[in-house]
């Protein structure tokens, strides 16, 4: 743990910390409401920027600790990081340790810095696709809209070290796809926040189970890529509700 604690930052700093605990805890809940996750097996983190200069840190980010029960998940068992990994002074007990993917969220947020939000998760369909290290072919028009699409495999990597933030950075840093699936490990996910993220993780699950069951009759075919950059042009820019605040 490092020696910064949560008072050395400005009153709105620790305001934007604790509206992102309060978040993260809350989306957590999404992971088995949405069948993703089997026991403590996901996580989902948010990071927090700091634009000006009087913050000890330029960011950190929220993370849930490693196998706890997502029933027991709340705003004040989030630890908080810094963008190497190390986890603060976050009045969490000093035995909680954060996430075992930890070093691979952090690895993201250090590479991309357009990510606000990574999820992973041992999805069943997703995962399935992965242990065979298989890409999911953009065979249906919601992979073209939101992953741009194929959702591409990543390398084998072993979990502990910058190993599978890697592995996610380079497969994702010239793709569309907001989802890589790591060779027989599982789907990560990124998004602008924490939210944004864990769709893409819902959707990720949704496709990959849509046409694995397409193939039980036969292989579907891959939408023409005109079409599929049609199609997420759309979805991008007109999609959804415009923000008027
Ligand atoms: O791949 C694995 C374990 O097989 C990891 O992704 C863990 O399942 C993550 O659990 P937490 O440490 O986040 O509770």
């Amino acid at each position: 743990m490092s020696t910064l604690h949560l008072n050395n930052f400005s009153d709105s700093a620790s305001q934007a910390i604790a509206a992102s605990r309060k978040t993260v805890a809350a989306l957590h809940a999404e992971l088995p409401r949405n069948d993703l996750v089997a026991w403590t097996a996901g996580n989902v983190s948010q990071k927090v920027e700091f634009p000006g200069a009087e913050e000890p840190v330029a960011g950190v980010f929220v993370i849930k600790p490693s196998g706890v029960s997502y029933d027991e998940l709340t705003a004040a068992n989030m630890v908080v990081c810094t963008l190497d990994g190390t986890k603060i002074d976050d009045d969490t007990s000093i035995g909680l340790s954060p996430s075992s993917d930890t070093a691979a969220h952090a690895y993201v947020y250090r590479n991309m810095p357009a990510v606000g939000g990574v999820v992973h998760t041992h999805s069943p369909y997703a995962t399935s696709w992965a242990a065979r290290g298989e890409p999911i072919p953009c065979v249906l028009t919601m992979m073209a809209d939101e992953f741009g699409g194929d959702i591409p495999i990543g390398p084998f990597a072993l979990i502990g070290d910058d190993s599978i933030g890697r592995g996610i950075v380079e497969t994702l840093q010239d793709s569309r796809s907001r989802a890589v699936l790591m060779d027989r490990h599982g789907p990560f996910t990124i998004g602008t926040d924490a939210k944004d993220a864990v769709k893409a993780a819902v959707l990720c699950e949704e496709v990959a189970r849509t046409v694995h069951l397409a193939r039980a009759y036969g292989e579907p075919e891959r939408i023409a890529q005109h079409q599929i950059d049609a199609l997420y042009a759309r979805y991008q820019n007109v999609y959804g509700q415009k923000d008027n605040t």
